[in-house]
């Protein structure tokens, strides 16, 4: 089945590049395009509505869940903040709506993952986890089939980048002179105390090793303009090493743009005969 009906979830900085990067590699527009925002908000900012309308024949702006439900999408993609996927997410996969959540630190919640699990089984579907700003997920998954040894993951950013997090009560983001660790434990630690930069914790976590036996640590760097995530895997099938210097987002620097482009990804890959 081809998607033609798309929900997107959040009006930010994934949210507004998401349809930019859509309305280019779109070969013919998506019949439908659905934009879920926050109550009060019915009307896309303006350089949105302008990305949307060169992305589908038809865009609805809405702020009520009931709507998505009501206009069954092929699609949704959540990209809005672990409070959408609390608020949204159980009831689009008990109506069968396949939901891609770049939100994925919410799984580090035992109690969240084996809810949105049930709810996904009892409509039938899938929540789909993108790779996000990260990469080596396919080999990392497979290696699971065997024997990890470790997972370990790095996350780098410039001070800026950190702003707006625990991190800030660690350090004195504003006058580091060189790279500095705030933070060492596990990945559901960090997902958890970080909802806003450590999501592809939950990610690496959740294809590899698990969430308590993935470790992470989260460097500020002054040095750095780039969000440069590291995974190191050592295994029984084999050793991997995956380093990524992401651009940030033009909106938010806590964001790296291949997060976006993995959203497309996931749009572009159910348009397709052919999926690489
Ligand atoms: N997996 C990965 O690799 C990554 C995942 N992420 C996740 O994506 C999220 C979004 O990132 P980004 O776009 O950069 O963040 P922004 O802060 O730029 O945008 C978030 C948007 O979501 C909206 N929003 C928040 N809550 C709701 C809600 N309950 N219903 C509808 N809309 C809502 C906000 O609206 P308002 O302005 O009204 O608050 C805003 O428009 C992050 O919070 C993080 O959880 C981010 C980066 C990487
Ligand atoms: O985009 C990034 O660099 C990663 C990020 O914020 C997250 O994992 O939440």
């Amino acid at each position: 089945m081809t998607l033609n009906h798309l929900c997107i979830i959040g009006a930010g900085s994934i949210a507004a590049e998401l349809l930019d990067t859509l309305a280019h590699v779109l070969e013919a527009p998506l019949e439908r395009l659905i934009v879920l925002q926050r109550a009060g908000k019915t009307t896309l900012p303006e350089d949105m509505a302008q990305a949307a309308s060169r992305c589908a024949i038809t865009v609805q702006a809405s702020d009520n869940l009931a709507d998505v439900i009501a206009a069954r999408p092929d699609l949704a993609i959540e990209c809005a903040g672990h409070g959408a996927v609390h608020a949204y997410g159980e009831q689009l996969l008990e109506n069968g709506i396949e939901t891609v959540i770049a939100s994925t630190g919410v799984l580090a919640d035992d109690a969240w993952h084996d809810r949105l699990r049930r709810a996904a089984q009892a409509g039938q579907t899938r929540l789909v986890l993108p790779a996000g700003a990260v990469g080596g997920m396919d080999i990392l998954a497979a290696l699971q089939n065997g024997t990890l040894d470790t997972v370990a993951y790095t996350s780098r950013k410039p001070p800026h980048a950190w702003r707006g997090s625990p991190a800030e009560a660690a350090v004195d983001l504003d006058s580091l002179t060189g790279e500095t660790v705030f933070f060492e434990g596990s990945a559901r630690r960090a997902a958890v105390d970080y909802p806003q930069n450590a999501n592809v914790a939950a990610t690496i976590a959740l294809a590899g090793a698990g969430l308590d036996a993935t470790t992470v640590r989260m460097i500020a760097d002054p040095d750095v303009q780039a969000n440069i995530h590291q995974i190191e895997i050592a295994s029984d099938g084999a050793e991997v090493q995956v380093r990524i210097v992401g651009k940030p987002t033009a909106r938010n620097p806590k964001t790296s743009l291949p997060t976006v482009y993995s959203l497309v990804r996931e749009v572009m890959r159910r348009r397709g005969p052919i999926v690489s």
